[in-house]
């Protein structure tokens, strides 16, 4: 292992947290953000060892020019940004973070699930569009609200913040069910159900995802999927973009399929103009800017981890280690 080792911290900016440095001998370079294209000549020019990165894709093309790299440290949870069979090939370590979001991304998921079964959007356009001010009555109708209690909540990946939408969804007096990629050894214990993805898809009131994407998870739900879910069925999203087809999804939401979505992830981000999900404007469809996790404690636990992750790599007894 190199004495001293020369940290790279592609986009610094993508975290508002302060970070410690590393207690072992290094250089450190850090740029605000760094475009796809570049990352490869900047971790070259500086010889890197490690790389920082949250959301600079690394891949294959890009690994065979750096000879010097020996780790990579993936500030977010997601590291589908990661070409993890090449980093194995040539011996670099990948380390993500885990467990830093636990209240931030299920608080933000409810709100998305919140504000779509109360239909607070419709609302809001009626009282802006003087609706309400010129009813004959003291309260407006038009949107039907629906309670989550008594209602079913699917989830799709039961890891970290799967488990901890259930929790709070059992506190909503929602019945919750699970499909997962291996059998769930605590399932009863937590209170939920587990279920195959059809039983899943066909009925669940609410369906949220809370897997990786990957070549296997790509697409999950799409057109033939969406077709049977519930009419009446809410679709959240705040995993990762590419696990539905946006376009599948719109033409649903335009037509009916399903009753709504909440989205906080876009297969490109930041989106480009035309993207078919961020034209869609409709009260029962809410996009937010993939901030689910982007609590002021929730970034400052995953900055600290990504230091421990580092550090105990170099002592050589790593942690949170996926290739
Ligand atoms: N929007 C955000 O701000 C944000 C924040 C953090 C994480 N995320 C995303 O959320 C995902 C989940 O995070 P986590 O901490 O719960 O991860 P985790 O690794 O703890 O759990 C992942 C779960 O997905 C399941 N899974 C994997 N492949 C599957 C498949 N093919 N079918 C069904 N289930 C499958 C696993 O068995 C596991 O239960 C991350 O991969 C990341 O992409 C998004
Ligand atoms: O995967 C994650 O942790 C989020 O997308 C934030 O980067």
């Amino acid at each position: 292992m190199t004495d001293m080792h020369r940290i790279v911290f592609l986009d610094r900016d993508s975290v508002i947290a302060n970070i410690r440095k590393p207690s072992f001998a290094h250089e450190w370079t850090e740029y605000p953000a760094t475009a796809a294209a570049d990352a490869m000549q900047r971790l070259r020019d500086a010889r890197a060892t490690i790389a920082i990165t949250n959301k600079v894709p690394l891949r294959a093309a890009d690994l065979a020019q750096l000879p010097d790299l020996k780790m990579i440290a993936v500030a977010a949870t997601g590291t589908d940004i990661v070409d993890l069979a090449a980093c194995r090939e040539r011996g670099i370590v990948v380390s993500n973070i885990r467990n830093y979001a636990v209240h931030t991304l299920p608080e933000h998921t409810f709100a998305l699930i919140l504000a779509l079964r109360r239909q607070l959007v419709a609302y809001r356009a009626d009282i802006e569009a003087g609706l309400w001010q010129k009813s004959d009555r003291f309260c407006l109708f038009g949107h039907p609200i629906s309670d989550l209690a008594g209602s079913r909540l699917g989830l799709l990946g039961y890891g970290a913040l799967g488990k901890s939408v259930a929790r709070i969804a059992q506190a909503f007096g929602m019945e919750v069910m699970v499909h997962t990629r291996s059998p769930i050894p605590d399932a009863a214990a937590d209170g939920v159900r587990e279920v195959g993805f059809d039983e899943l898809l066909e009925t669940s009131d609410v369906l949220s995802l809370h897997l990786p994407l990957n070549d296997k998870t790509r697409n999950l739900i799409s057109a033939k999927e969406l077709i049977r879910m519930k009419r009446s069925a809410l679709l959240i999203n705040t995993a990762r973009g590419g696990l539905v087809d946006e376009t599948a999804l719109a033409d649903a939401l335009r037509s009916g399929v399903i009753a709504g979505a909440g989205f906080d992830v876009l297969v490109k981000e930041p989106p480009p103009e035309d993207n078919v999900l961020l034209n869609l404007r409709l009260p029962n469809f809410i996009l937010t800017p993939h901030s689910a996790w982007a609590s002021s404690q929730a970034m400052q636990v995953l900055v600290d981890q990504l230091i421990d992750n580092v550090e105990t790599w170099v002592d050589g007894a790593p942690r949170n280690v996926l290739a």
